[in-house]
């Protein structure tokens, strides 16, 4: 068993956390650290967890918080916030996992120009390693401070990385519409997030200039450069990002447009997906039949499904997740197993919620 603390942990990426780690075979949650609610008991702000044996927990402030007495921290906090509080912890010698943007970019001035905030701890952001599990295994495994990915990016990324390098696909003209529920945005209250502000309605927001277009770009870049194995490819991705929040609760789903510079088929796109994602638990490559988010909402799955369109030269790649699982406190379970050598999918075996 292994001694399991969570900053930031009454967010939704933090209770989706706690709900995981609480049934997870190899994990004691040791102390839940919250700003707004500490020395209230977790039960007084989520009466959910009445009956569990979290009933008692109370929520701690980070003052009191002794990070040396884990062996892996969580932190849940927003970008910029991140920062200071992940640096401080990092001194104990415990394992990080970063849940913001804070940390996944080892090229500081990408990360000011995108945020619009300055970066006061350079030196540790270039030592992070980024937490795409499948693409990221190995580093993942000694890193100390790990940047999880976020939910856009991991359901961007795991639908393209498969075809990106290969010699029909042109990587400078990627176009991804995306679309999120609004747990995407988080807790904290925001007036275009209200119930009558969202609901029975859609929206897209911030065109060509989302900080994870920045992200999906940087990360398709690196791979290309071969900073996860040993690829010299020559190709540069350019990517074009629109981002809609959609009146569901949790769920993304992508559509991302690739254009071809040659014939090919869904035989040959196939094969590509079935070559790089392997025995992978968590990626299902759907072959006749495009992917439904409430397929996958509630469980630790992503599922990709394309359409090879010869007309136009193009494929349609659809990629959904659930924004909490695999696009934050999922995913970070799947690194945590990893670093700890645990069963991978251990605490992540939920299928999708029914209905
Ligand atoms: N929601 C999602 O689907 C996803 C979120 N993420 C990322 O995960 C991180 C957490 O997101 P999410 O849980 O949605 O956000 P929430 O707004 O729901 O929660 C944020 C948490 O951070 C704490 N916090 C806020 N400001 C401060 C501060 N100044 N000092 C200390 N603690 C603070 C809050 O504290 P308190 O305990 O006082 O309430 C709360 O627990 C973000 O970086 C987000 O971008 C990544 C992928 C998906
Ligand atoms: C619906 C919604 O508002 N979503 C958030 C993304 C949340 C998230 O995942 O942010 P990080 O990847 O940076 O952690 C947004 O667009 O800002």
């Amino acid at each position: 068993m292994i001694k399991v603390s969570i900053v930031g942990a009454t967010g939704y990426v933090g209770i989706e956390l706690i709900r995981l780690l609480q049934q997870h075979p190899e994990v004691q949650i040791k102390d839940l650290i919250s700003k707004s609610n500490a020395n209230k008991k977790l039960v007084d702000v989520y009466p959910q967890f009445r009956g569990s044996k979290l009933e008692k927990q109370t929520l701690m402030a980070i003052k009191d918080f002794k990070p040396e007495e884990s062996e892996l921290i969580f932190t849940a906090l927003p970008h910029g916030v991140s920062q200071d509080i992940s640096f401080q912890l990092v001194k104990s010698g415990t394992r990080i996992i970063d849940m913001s943007g804070d940390f996944r970019y080892h090229e500081i001035d990408i990360y000011e120009k995108w945020y619009g905030v300055e970066h006061k701890h350079p030196e540790l952001a270039k030592k992070a390693v980024y937490g795409l599990t499948e693409l990221n295994r190995a580093q993942i495994k000694e890193a100390q401070l790990i940047a999880n990915p976020g939910c856009y990016v991991t359901a961007s990324l795991l639908g393209i990385l498969p075809l990106i390098d290969s010699d029909f696909i042109k990587s400078d003209s990627i176009i991804i519409d995306a679309k999120s529920g609004v747990s995407g945005a988080g807790r904290s209250l925001k007036s275009n997030l209200l119930f009558s502000e969202c609901h029975n309605t859609m929206k897209a927001y911030s065109p060509a200039v989302h900080r994870h277009s920045s992200e999906i770009e940087y990360i398709l870049n690196e791979f290309l450069r071969g900073s996860y194995d040993n690829r010299s490819s020559k190709k540069r991705a350019e990517v074009l990002f629109t981002p809609h929040l959609i009146p569901i609760k949790r769920g993304i789903l992508a559509t991302i447009y690739l254009d071809c510079s040659r014939k090919s088929s869904a035989r040959e796109i196939y094969d590509l997906y079935a070559d790089f994602y392997g025995e992978e638990k968590f990626i299902q490559i759907l072959k006749d039949e495009l992917p439904e988010v409430k397929n996958v909402a509630g469980s630790n799955f992503a599922q990709i499904g394309f359409k090879y369109d010869q007309r136009t030269d193009r494929i349609i790649v659809v990629s959904v997740l659930d924004n909490m699982l695999k696009g934050a406190a999922g995913q970070a379970v799947q690194n945590m197993n990893t670093v700890f050598a645990f069963a991978e999918d251990a605490g992540l075996e939920a299928t999708a919620l029914f209905p």
